[in-house]
C-alpha cells in the first residue's frame, strides 16, 4: 500500500471539512479523528462493527474503538506516521458508507 504520510495542511483543508460536516472531529492533543455513533440496539451497533471490522482487516488500517450496548465510540490515527494519514480519510469514508 506504500508508506503513509501525515496528511499536509493542504490535505486536510481540503479533505477534513467533508468529516466535520458528518460528525468527525479532531481529537485535542493527538493527530486523530473521532466519532461517536449511536444504535437502535446492541445488534445494530455490533452488525456495523462486524463490517467494518472485515473492511479494516481488508485494508490493513484497524480502528481504536469502544462499545458499549448501542453506542460505539471510533478513534482514527495512522501509528505508522504517528498522526492522520490518507488512509484513516478512506477508512471514516468506508464507515460513513456502512453507517448510512
Ligand atoms: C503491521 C501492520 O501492517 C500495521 O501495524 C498496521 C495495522 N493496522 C493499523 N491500523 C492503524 N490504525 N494504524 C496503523 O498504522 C496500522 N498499521
Amino acid at each position: 500500500a506504500g508508506k503513509a504520510h501525515r496528511l499536509s495542511a493542504e490535505e486536510r483543508e481540503q479533505l477534513l471539512p467533508n468529516l466535520r460536516a458528518v460528525g468527525w472531529n479532531e481529537v485535542e492533543g493527538r493527530d486523530a479523528i473521532f466519532k461517536e455513533f449511536h444504535f437502535k440496539d446492541f445488534n445494530r451497533a455490533f452488525g456495523f462493527m462486524t463490517r467494518v471490522a472485515l473492511q479494516a482487516e481488508k485494508l490493513d488500517h484497524h480502528p481504536e474503538w469502544f462499545n458499549v450496548y448501542n453506542k460505539v465510540h471510533i478513534t482514527l490515527s495512522t501509528h505508522e506516521c504517528g498522526g492522520l494519514s490518507e488512509r484513516d480519510i478512506n477508512l471514516a469514508s468506508f464507515i460513513e458508507q456502512v453507517a448510512a
